[in-house]
């Protein structure tokens, strides 16, 4: 069977003047459907990098990533756009939500990205992330649980094949994060491949693997 989300011995180097830092060193993993995997590691090892290359949003300097067995990096920036749009949920650190626009705008707005496939509609989103209230709230208008949560509906609005996430529950209290952790198990649940970076033990100890990163590497 064809693994959602694969890597092949990804290599990253970051270049500032004389300085080369070595990101990441041959990471391969694979993350199969319905699979829910955590990437966990001490700061600096290489976890954001990862996801980005993983997403498409970075390209590696070596290796490979395939997405629902097609090649996402390697290749020109409106391809890997298009695989993200039609397989990859993406939830960053940053947030992806759009700060002028309401959670229901900012859902429909994602909704109608060119050569998105319809995904659930936006009410049966919210619905599921409990934020049917706060439809019409703008993203400074909601608790750091809130903005997690319209967030995470965000990267699911496509019904994505691969779910990646970066810290989704960082700045959270744990029973916040135990929704999140709920919202991204159910996904699993439905087939989709969840990758997730954490530092958080609640998280790691849902996760059905752990991979642990170190100085770029895998470790056993
Ligand atoms: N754009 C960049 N330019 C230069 N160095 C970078 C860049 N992005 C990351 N790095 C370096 O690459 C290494 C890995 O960083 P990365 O952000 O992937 O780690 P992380 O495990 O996600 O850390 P954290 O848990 O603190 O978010 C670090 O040494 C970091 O300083």
């Amino acid at each position: 069977m064809t693994a959602a989300l694969e890597a092949e011995s990804l290599y990253r180097f970051f270049r500032a003047g004389d300085e080369e830092t070595l990101a990441l060193r041959g990471v391969s993993l694979t993350v199969g459907a319905g699979e829910f995997a955590v990437v966990a590691g001490p700061s600096g090892s290489g976890k954001s990098t990862l996801l980005a290359c993983l997403a498409g949003l970075d390209e590696p300097d070596g290796g490979t990533v395939r997405i629902a067995g097609e090649p996402m990096s390697h290749r020109p920036e409106t391809v890997r756009a298009r695989l993200r749009a039609d397989h990859v949920g993406v939830l960053f650190q940053s947030g992806n939500l759009l700060a002028h626009l309401t959670v229901a705008q900012n859902l429909a707005l994602c909704r109608k990205l060119p050569s998105r496939k319809p995904g659930p509609d936006a009410d049966r989103l919210l619905e599921a992330v409990g934020l049917t209230t706060r439809a019409h709230a703008r993203p400074a208008e909601l608790s750091g649980g809130e903005a997690a949560r319209a967030g995470l509906a965000l990267a699911l609005a496509a019904d994505p094949a691969v779910l990646l996430a970066d810290e989704p529950t960082g700045e959270l209290d744990s029973v916040t994060e135990a929704q999140i952790l709920d919202l991204l198990l159910h996904r699993a649940a439905l087939g989709t491949a969840v990758l997730v970076a954490s530092h958080s033990p609640a998280v790691a100890a849902s996760a059905d693997r752990v991979i642990r990163l170190s100085d770029g590497k895998v470790t056993p």
